[in-house]
């Protein structure tokens, strides 16, 4: 069992002993190399993720969020470290069975949203009647029902980014990545959003990995809250969100909330 230590002295498990991992991660490390000069990216990353899970992942600009994700997600390989993904089950080839959303929706304007959600699908050749039929179900999941034969450019920034998530989902991926999905939105449409996302993680049943600069946002979406450092870049805490499912806006207010936000700013040196 591996353990990371809070700024409280408190000692908390990064690591899920009993249960077979879905996403298995130790001291995972990431130098880059440019101009004869090293760059620590990413360290010191060890976690469990259960599947099913929602983990967030926090920190400041530079703390090496997006380089963890594309190690997860099999588009960069870590220099130390173990990376083991699809647990007991195995079988997991990241172009099948990742999912990924992006800060922008980067939908294609030429297609309707219905062919935008069912891209990935066509790209791994799946048969077309069976997409066609999944997208129109992952749109109504994601409130886009009637929007079907819309083209991008008719529909809000937070209702692109709702397509963005069934396009993400289309082919059944075991495992979706999320980079800031709704760092581009304006506050009120991201906290709906929030909510959204909630829903669409319980209808989903999948295993989300959430990066995002936004500590309430964090504790607010995540069962489980990675606390990322940079300068050096390392992982600074790794946490359960024992906070109530399905979260509610009010709880925003409460003082377990308050504690898990507090909690992070003293990971970031913010309190
Ligand atoms: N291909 C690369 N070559 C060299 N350095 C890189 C490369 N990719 C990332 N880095 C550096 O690694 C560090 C971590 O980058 P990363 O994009 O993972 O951070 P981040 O936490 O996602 O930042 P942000 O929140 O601003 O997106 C940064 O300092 C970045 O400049």
């Amino acid at each position: 069992m591996t353990a990371q230590i809070d700024t409280a002295g408190n000692t908390t498990d990064a690591t899920t002993s009993n249960e077979e991992a879905f996403i298995r991660l130790r001291n995972v490390r990431k130098v880059f190399r440019t101009g004869g000069q090293e760059f620590l990216a990413v360290s010191d990353v060890t976690m469990d993720i259960a599947e099913g899970e929602i983990v967030s992942v926090v920190g400041p600009s530079g703390c090496g969020k997006t380089t963890l994700l594309r190690i997860l997600a099999g588009l960069s390989d870590a220099q130390d470290g173990e990376v083991s993904i699809g647990g007991a089950a195995g079988g997991f080839t990241p172009g099948r069975d990742v999912g990924m959303v992006f800060q922008q929706a980067l939908l294609l304007k030429w297609r309707t949203i219905l062919e935008n959600v069912m891209l990935p699908a066509d790209i791994l050749k799946l048969p077309r009647k069976q997409s066609r039929e999944r997208a129109r179900e992952l749109l109504d999941m994601v409130g886009l029902s009637g929007f079907e034969n819309s083209r991008p450019y008719e529909l809000s920034g937070g209702m692109q980014q709702r397509a963005a998530i069934a396009r993400a989902l289309i082919h059944d991926p075991k495992l979706v990545l999320m980079d800031e999905p709704f760092g581009a939105l304006d506050a009120l449409t991201r906290e709906k959003m929030n909510l959204e996302m909630l829903r669409i993680w319980e209808a989903s049943g999948k295993t989300i990995v959430f990066v995002t600069h936004g500590i309430q946002e964090a504790v607010f979406l995540g069962s489980r809250c990675a606390v990322l450092t940079a300068g050096p870049a390392r992982m600074a805490d790794y946490f359960p969100i024992d906070l109530p499912q399905p979260r509610t806006m009010d709880m925003k207010t409460s003082d377990a909330f308050g504690q898990y936000v507090k909690r992070i700013y003293q990971q970031l040196g913010m309190d």
